[in-house]
């Protein structure tokens, strides 16, 4: 989000002039192992992320690509963008920070070393900027920027992020939440990588969206979503045992 702030940086009337934001994505550890395969990772594999040092529900969040559905909901809400003017694409060095499209044609990227360090400390000084211990960026031993078209049918949660955007409401609240405890599952090993987007899915059909919530609402959805996720999670790993005899 840092990066297309900084992109958004002096335009008079951003939403007149965008023609879209371009969210950009690691494609995480999966990028390149084929669906059927994703039956079957481990959470040591997901945790493996290709280019940042995260925490362990963010770096899985990656790995599902529903960490960038979550940045695909807040760049919505921060931004003031409507969700169609909002893309990711995929980009496997993790140099382009994000991206902004304007009207005109022209494009705007912060690019930047892969280190949380620079957003954060511009986030604590702007509209100033102060050097930092974080090695700079070399573009000549980069040399090559990828970028790629997401797989939304190999990373669900990406569909169900937009999905919760579109709705709005308690929608996201519900996503999020019972994200937190589907990640947990899948750490803890009982439930598999791909039973995270389709446990998520059953808990969104199952909530009837509050389209504007008080705060209490939405504390209580937070304890629905997440006791919802747990109590389809705990048949899951019954019904398992049980097929296995
Ligand atoms: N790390 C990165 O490069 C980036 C991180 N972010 C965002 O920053 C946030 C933190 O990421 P990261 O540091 O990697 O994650 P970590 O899992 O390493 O840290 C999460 C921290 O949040 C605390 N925490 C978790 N739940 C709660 C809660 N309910 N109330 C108060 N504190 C809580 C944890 O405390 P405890 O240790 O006690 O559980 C832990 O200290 C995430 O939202 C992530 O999406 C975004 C972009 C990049
Ligand atoms: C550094 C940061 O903002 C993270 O959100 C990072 O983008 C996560 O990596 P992915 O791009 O793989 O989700």
């Amino acid at each position: 989000m840092s990066a297309i702030f900084q992109c958004l940086e002096g335009a008079r009337d951003p939403k007149a002039d965008i023609h879209r934001l371009l969210i950009t994505a690691s494609g995480g550890p999966f990028r390149e192992v084929p669906k059927e395969a994703l039956y079957s990772v481990t959470p040591q594999q997901a945790l493996r992320h290709p280019n940042w040092k995260m925490g362990q529900k963010i770096t899985i969040d990656s790995a599902t690509m529903m960490n960038k559905g979550l940045e695909v909901i807040e760049a919505k809400w921060l931004f003031d963008i409507e969700l169609s003017k909002i893309d990711i694409v995929v980009h496997p060095e993790s140099i382009v920070h994000s991206m902004v499209e304007w009207t005109d044609g022209s494009t705007l990227a912060q690019l930047g070393p892969t280190d949380m360090r620079i957003m954060i400390q511009y986030a604590l000084t702007y509209p100033r900027r102060f050097s930092t211990p974080v090695p700079r960026l070399d573009l000549m031993e980069a040399r090559t920027l990828r970028f790629e078209p997401v797989d939304f049918g190999k990373f669900p949660c990406l569909s169900l992020a937009y999905t919760a955007a579109e709705v709005g409401g308690t929608l996201p609240v519900v996503l999020s939440s019972a994200d937190e405890v589907v990640v947990e599952a899948f750490l803890d090993t009982c439930i598999g990588f791909m039973d995270i987007p389709a446990i998520l899915a059953r808990v969104m059909d199952a909530h009837e969206v509050i389209s504007d919530p008080t705060l209490s609402d939405i504390l209580e959805v937070d304890r629905w979503a997440k006791s919802t996720a747990r109590s389809i999670i705990k048949n899951h790993v019954r019904s398992n045992k049980k097929s296995m005899g």
